[in-house]
């Protein structure tokens, strides 16, 4: 048997709470940073050392209470030592990953798929255990790393190929592909510090696909992009991964999984709780995800990002005398309102729609739509997004949350409440049952055309 591409063995990672961007996590951190400067990179070296020994006290302790493994929590959520203030981003995660597989990452907000891919692609040392790759690397984690801010697009894409180890001549035969796909053609001579986010990425996605790497690390970055722009990126990686590539892709998008990965890794609070063929794994987080949505209290999750000077504490969906229900019926007129767990000035609020297969069916963005009382100035701790008609067909679905104040993501919450869409009446008309009904209702109407409206 060929030996694998990737092997991954007893890997965690301990991140100490507030230091972010403090402290350097690894000791060529604490170095870069000694050099750059002296002085207070010795307090930083000396906390540096204090944390070490932190996380190898954490690891003792754990030890002793479980044996073989680290000092966490094993309830699925964030694992954090409440003494020492340690976050166990990743724990204990072995597989192995041979050449040719395509591989999607998978979990909830902080889970810790981030910090997986951060430490195959050596932007992070892990704390214990190993990660051996056998390999070049081409990774895309975050919108506009790997770029230099003041060179150039152009100069950014010599400066990448020759990071991967290729020669110019190898970088200028691929130079126009990659300009063609990212078709930023007219601000290569522009520094990327003036770039939008979305021509980063483009760019990022470009170079990182067709510099020929024997891995491919795609973090979620995809996002950013507009949905050709994604579809495009999709069918890259199908053919870097048909070349007989190996690749690594982080994703919540269940369709482009679906279309993309054999293989499924399911995280959770740092496991590796699931690693399967990935229609599987997919199907298993999904319903997770939905099982999340309909029993967990909102308020008190953890699985969630943005900011967090704001956080939403509840979902409702309320009927047209204003009673909060548990089902709605297609066609019925629905309101859903957000609390917010504090009085926020004009906070704005994103609703996005799955049904259970993960597919995104519709969303509700107060950015998109604007308010209807777009007063300047107002303070207020609940948002409210009135539907006429809901024209979603019977069937289960889970709403994805995101709020803005003064255009900072706040929160974001994955699965943050479920509805459960029962049959109604459509457009007036009552709703027949069948089989195999679509999400979504367009509003639509059937006539015949006579036959002297045909001649006419
Ligand atoms: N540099 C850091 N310092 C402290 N904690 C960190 C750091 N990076 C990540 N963490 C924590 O480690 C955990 C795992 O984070 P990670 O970003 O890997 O999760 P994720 O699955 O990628 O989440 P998301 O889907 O929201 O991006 C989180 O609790 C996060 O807050």
């Amino acid at each position: 048997m060929s030996t694998p591409l990737i092997t991954v063995e007893g890997l965690s990672k301990a991140y100490r709470i507030g230091l972010k961007d403090e402290i350097p996590d690894t000791f060529m951190g604490a170095l870069t940073g000694w050099l750059q400067s002296p002085l207070r990179n010795l307090n930083r070296l000396r906390r540096l050392n204090t944390f070490h020994k932190e996380v190898a006290t954490a690891r003792s302790a754990g030890n002793r209470s479980q044996q073989g493994s680290m000092a966490a929590p094993d309830d699925g959520g964030l694992s954090t030592d409440i003494e020492t203030d340690i976050v166990w981003a990743l724990q204990d995660i072995s597989f192995e990953i041979n050449q040719g597989e395509v591989v999607g990452v998978i979990g909830h907000n902080g889970a810790g798929k981030s910090t997986l891919l951060k430490v195959l692609s050596r932007i992070t040392d892990p704390t214990t255990g190993r990660a051996v790759i056998r390999g070049r690397v081409s990774s895309l984690l975050e919108v506009g790393t790997g770029f230099h801010a003041e060179l150039t697009g152009r100069e950014n894409v010599y400066m990448n190929g020759t990071i991967l180890g290729m020669t110019k001549r190898e970088i200028d035969r691929k130079f126009d592909d990659i300009v063609e796909f990212s078709g930023v053609n007219k601000f290569l001579d522009t520094p990327v510090k003036r770039y939008s986010s979305g021509m980063k990425v483009r760019l990022a996605f470009a170079v990182a696909a067709h510099l020929d790497p024997e891995i491919l690390i795609i973090d979620e970055v995809l996002a950013v992009g507009d949905a050709g722009f994604q579809r495009k990126c999709i069918g890259k990686m199908q053919d870097v991964a048909q070349s007989g590539r190996t690749v690594l892709f982080v994703s919540h998008n269940a369709v482009a999984l679906r279309s993309l990965c054999q293989r499924g890794i399911l995280l959770q609070g740092g496991r590796s709780v699931m690693d399967g063929p990935l229609p599987e794994v997919l199907d298993f987080y999904l319903s997770s995800l939905n099982s999340v949505a309909a029993q967990e209290d909102l308020a008190t999750r953890t699985d969630r990002g943005g900011k967090g000077d704001f956080r939403v504490q509840a979902i409702e969906i309320r009927d047209e005398q204003d009673v909060a229900i548990n089902t709605v019926a297609t066609g019925q007129p629905t309101t859903v309102a957000v609390q917010i767990s504090d009085s926020v000035n004009c906070p704005q609020c994103a609703l996005r729609v799955y049904d259970d297969k993960g597919h995104f069916i519709t969303q509700f963005d107060s950015r998109l739509n604007s308010l209807e009382d777009d007063l300047p100035n107002v303070s207020t701790d609940v948002i409210r997004c009135s539907v006429p008609e809901v024209l979603l067909m019977p069937g289960h679905y889970r709403v994805d949350v995101e709020l803005f104040a003064e255009g900072v993501r706040q929160d974001q919450v994955k699965a943050a409440c479920a509805i459960e869409v029962i049959s109604g009446r459509l457009h007036g008309r009552p709703l027949k049952d069948r089989n195999n009904l679509p999400s979504i209702a367009h509003p639509h109407r059937w006539v015949y055309q006579t036959p002297c409206q045909k001649e006419a």
